[in-house]
Order: C-alpha cells, then structure tokens, then sequence
C-alpha cells in the first residue's frame, strides 16, 4: 500500500508546473522625487515622480539635456542622495533600509566625483579595493591597470592627471569589485575619439562576460547608439520617453538619435498639443 500525499490531485488533474519567479529588476525607481531647496527660500525640481525599471543584463542610456535631472537619479540609485520621496530598489533590495547589502553589487563612477588627490592611483584604487571587501587586491589593481593601460599612473598623484587619464581610473575604481550593477554618468567624457572608442568596446565586452547591468548618462548619441539596448528620454526631471535606439528613430521618423534628442530637448509640441511624440501617441 502506498502512502497518501498531504495534498491528493484529483484524478485527470495535470500536475501543476512550478510557479515560476522573475527575478526582480536590475534597477526599480518608484514616483522618485528630488526637491533642491533654492537661496530665495523655494524649491526646485531636480528630479519629479520618476518611475522606471531596468531589466537584467542590459546596457540602458539616461538621455537628457542639461539640467534634466540625470546625475540626481543616478545619485539616488546609488543612495548617495536622498530622495525627498519615492523610493529604489536594486536588484530587489530597498535601498532605503537594506543599502549595505546590495551596495558590494554596484558601483559607479562620474566625472564630478574625484579621488583624493595627494593619493597615487595604485593608492587610491588600493583604498577601495579594501572598502569593498576585496582579499587579492595586488592582483586586481594590477589587473585592471593593465586592461585599462593605467601601468604608467599607478605611481602618480591622482590630481595631477588630465581629465581623460582620472575617467580612465575612474572607471578603473567604478570596476574593481566587478559590480552586476554599474551606473555610469558620462563614461567617456574628456576621453580623446581612440581612448573612447577603447572605453566602449571595453564597456561592451565587459556586459558581455559579466552580464552586469549599466545605467549610463550621456550626450554622445553615437555612444548611446552603439551601446545602449534601451534609452530613456528626460526632461525637467521626467522621463518623456523610452524605447530601443532604432524604434525612437522609427517613432519620431529620424535618422539619428541626436535629432531624437533635439526633439525632445525643444520639445516639439505635435499636432495633438502632446510635447512628445509618446504623448502625442498615448493621446491617439
Ligand atoms: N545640490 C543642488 N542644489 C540645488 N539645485 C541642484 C543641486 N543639484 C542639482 N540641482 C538642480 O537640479 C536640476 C537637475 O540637475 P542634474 O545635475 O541632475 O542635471 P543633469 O541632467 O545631470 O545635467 P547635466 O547634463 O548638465 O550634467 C538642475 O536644475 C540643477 O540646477
């Protein structure tokens, strides 16, 4: 005799297949919100009720003219900035309680942060190998020295690089713990057209290995072309628009993104009195 099971099928019942779970997003901003308090006692809006995820192992572009709110949101992903409401996950963890737990997962790197300038590059990148945790941080400064060809700065203060060697170790820093989330705010600023290139191919390969996310800030359309699988449109701290590279051309009948982009930035007020041409078709 057999035994009975806890919980008998019916007979003729199929067995039900595992419910299956997705796994949660790479990045989740919720009704994100970024009020800057001005001198004259009012506020503004850096960033207002923005709502977007990122999927798993994509490479998205942050697109927006200046002002338009990019470095608050990323500053926000990363928990460096405190929204004034709304709220982030990264990789299904909130940031505003677990931080700690999902940050060894992510980095980033941004022109407008710099590194202790009487540091060397080796120190420097040594410091943070250890902030987060790594045991062979010899080897992997080295390393990463190497693929970044910074061999001849690993002695040198950091402040007395030019701008297009600090992005190089910037980005040197912003790897070092090979993070499955990477936000980057204009990776190839200051970069001359050959060490850029160098950057994005590398950028390519390494989601390629990795199958890290990235986040990345731009206004090199030609890098959002090339890299990006996903691009979101702001402006004055909204999304106004989203889409693949090619069906943003297609929607807004362009050749290049950057006439997307213009678009957008001036704000092309169509026929329906939608600014956008997604409003302008959700109006439809
Ligand atoms: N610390 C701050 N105090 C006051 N206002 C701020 C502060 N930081 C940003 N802002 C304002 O918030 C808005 C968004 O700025 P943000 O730097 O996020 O834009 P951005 O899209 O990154 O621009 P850019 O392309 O020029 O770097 C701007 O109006 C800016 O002046």
């Amino acid at each position: 005799m057999t035994e009975p099971t806890p919980y008998p099928r019916p007979a003729g019942a199929a067995e039900a297949a595992p419910p299956s779970v997705a796994p949660a997003p790479a990045i989740a901003a919720t009704a994100l919100t970024k009020l800057f308090p001005t001198p004259g006692g009012g506020t503004v809006t850096a960033v207002d009720s923005l709502s977007f995820t990122v999927a798993r192992g994509g490479v998205t572009g942050l697109l927006g003219g200046n002002g338009a709110g990019k470095t608050t949101t990323i500053s926000m992903l990363l928990g460096v900035l405190l929204p004034t409401s709304g709220r982030v996950d990264i990789l299904g963890v909130d940031m505003a309680r677990h931080r700690h737990a999902v940050l060894p997962r992510m980095n980033f790197s941004s022109p407008y942060v710099e590194l202790p300038h009487r540091l060397t590059v080796r120190e420097n990148l040594t410091v943070y190998a250890h902030l987060y945790g790594l045991t062979c941080v010899k080897k992997r400064v080295q390393e990463l020295a190497e693929q970044l060809d910074l061999a001849r700065f690993l002695n040198r203060p950091s402040g007395g690089l030019s701008a297009g060697q600090k992005t190089r170790v910037a980005l040197a820093k912003a790897l070092l713990n090979d993070p499955e989330v990477l936000l980057l705010d204009e990776p190839t600023a200051s970069l001359d057209p050959d060490t850029a290139d160098w950057i994005r191919t590398y950028l390519e390969r390494y989601r390629a290995r990795t199958g890290a996310t990235i986040l990345l800030a731009s206004h090199n359309m030609l890098e959002v072309e090339r890299l990006c699988d996903d691009v979101l449109m702001m402006r004055q701290g909204r999304i106004v628009d989203r889409g693949a590279p090619a069906a943003l051309l297609a929607r807004y009948g362009r050749t290049s993104l950057e006439e997307v982009f213009l678009d957008i930035a001036r704000a092309r007020t169509t026929a329906t009195g939608a600014d956008t041409k997604a409003e302008a078709d959700a109006a439809e």
